[in-house]
């Protein structure tokens, strides 16, 4: 049998996209937590569960602006048999010190105020005629009536967030709610984000012929921070083995992690596979497309280093389905992946043999319903309806059509073409 050519002895086996996954998640574990005000914990992910410190509410209160009333004093009290009692409080809200309701008596009371010992429920103002030293009231109250109860929301002690969630500001009103102004998260990695290339430079500069602009040190630096991520955009490296090496050197005391594009194929100046695999780095093909050629290992002392496809399809999927994942590990997150529907193709396409497709596309009907999850059923009727975002198809160079993705369709490698109205599982970008 005739000898393979070395480079080709060289490539290690091709992986599934889930073997790749595992082994660029095996190691990763969350960063260290940290408190901040509660202001600044928007967007991160809390490390530890929080509890309330107080109830919810945290005493009886009113819901109603009205009277608050001992029912005994209103037995049969109706339209026609108005009952009038004396006004002896006025209670607004805010007020700290409340007076006992003696037996005959009425205190006016507002909207959110503490209600008075002593008091079994709330009339509404409507059902009286608003008198403000002695008030008829037209109605018998059910027991409890307009009664906000302490702790009906949460008892101090309880859970209020979940360790793992991705703090919203309805996460922090709860928190503010049960008495906290400071919580715990996981420290935001720093992601130092390189693009290698010699025909790069930056956007808006004038081209020479056989340049471009570096588009994905916008794409990944604004997709590490929209994962949680800080991102420090160092911009182009040109094809230099020593700037390069030179580069990751100085970076790699304060980051957590390095993300490059460019550089991983086969090609005579792919320079990050020529600084990196010495190091260990482990370069190889995953059966996907686009996203084929990926690098992933550690710099020393053990920072990971993400190699990514220069092509910016690619450098995007191959964003999405493992440095995500691996950002949202490190931030703790109990979601780490995105959402993925089932949609119906509006159109067909062709898929690669042998390697699953990632193929940016359009909803062109109904807004993404998170609702819906991998595996629910939709016909063409009720379904939300998806195209090829680019009419060139799925080239991983198309890089203009990804601002008319809305995400991924995700093809099975099995799948040789997609038919107008097949179902196609599609991972949803943020809109
Ligand atoms: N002989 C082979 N050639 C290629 C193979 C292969 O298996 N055998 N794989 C192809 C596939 S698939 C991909 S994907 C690319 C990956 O290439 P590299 O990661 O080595 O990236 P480059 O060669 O540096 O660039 C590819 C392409 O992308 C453009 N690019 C790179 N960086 C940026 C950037 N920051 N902004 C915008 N565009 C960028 C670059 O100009 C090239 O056009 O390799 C195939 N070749
Ligand atoms: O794998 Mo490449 O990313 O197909 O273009």
């Amino acid at each position: 049998m005739t000898a393979l050519p070395e480079t080709l002895q060289e490539t290690p086996p091709s992986l599934s996209v889930e073997e790749y996954r595992a082994l660029v998640l095996a190691d990763l574990r969350a960063l260290p937590a940290e408190r901040v005000e509660l202001a600044a914990a928007r967007g991160r992910t809390l490390a530890e569960p929080v509890t309330a410190r107080t109830a919810i509410p945290p005493f009886h209160n009113s819901s109603m602006d009205g009277y608050a009333v001992r029912r005994f004093d209103l037995r049969g009290a109706g339209a026609r048999h108005p009952v009038t009692l004396p006004v002896v409080a006025d209670l607004p809200a805010g007020i700290t010190a409340t007076p006992t309701l003696v037996p005959g008596t009425v205190a006016r009371i507002m909207t959110g105020a503490p209600l008075p010992p002593g008091a079994d429920a709330v009339v509404p103002l409507e059902q009286t005629d608003r008198a403000p030293e002695r008030v008829t009231i037209f109605a018998e109250p059910e027991p409890g009536a307009f009664i906000r109860l302490a702790g009906s929301d949460l008892s101090a002690g309880d859970l209020v967030l979940a360790a793992g969630v991705t703090l919203r500001e309805r996460h922090l009103a709860a928190a503010a709610s049960a008495g906290q102004h400071e919580l715990p998260v996981h420290r935001r990695p720093r992601i130092a984000v390189i693009s290698t290339g010699s025909e790069l430079v930056q956007p808006g500069r004038p081209l020479l012929s056989g340049q471009i602009p570096d588009s994905n040190s916008q794409l990944l630096a604004a997709a590490v921070e929209q994962a949680g991520g800080i991102a420090l955009a160092v911009g182009i490296v040109p094809d230099d083995d020593d700037l390069l090496r030179a580069t990751l050197t100085d970076y790699a005391g304060q980051v957590d992690a390095f993300l490059l594009s460019g550089g991983v194929s086969v090609g005579a100046y792919d320079v990050v596979k020529a600084v990196l695999a010495p190091l260990g780095v482990r370069f190889g093909p995953v059966r996907m497309q686009p996203g084929k050629p990926q690098g992933f290992g550690h710099w020393a002392g053990g920072l990971p280093i993400f190699a990514l496809p220069g092509n910016p399809v690619s450098a995007l999927v191959s964003f999405e389905v493992f440095v995500r994942p691996a950002l949202r590990t490190l931030l703790g997150c109990r979601e780490i992946d995105r959402p993925i529907i089932r949609a119906v193709a509006a159109e067909g396409w062709l898929c690669p043999p042998n390697r699953r497709q990632y193929i940016p596309v359009t909803l062109l009907s109904g807004a993404p319903n998170t609702g819906m999850t991998r595996g629910t059923a939709t016909d063409a009727e009720g379904g939300i309806r998806v195209r090829p975002a680019s009419r060139g198809g799925s080239g991983s160079h198309l890089v203009a059509s990804l601002a008319a993705a809305d995400g991924f369709a995700i093809v099975d490698e099995s799948v040789e073409e997609i038919h107008p109205g097949d179902p196609v599982d599609v991972m949803l970008l943020e809109s």
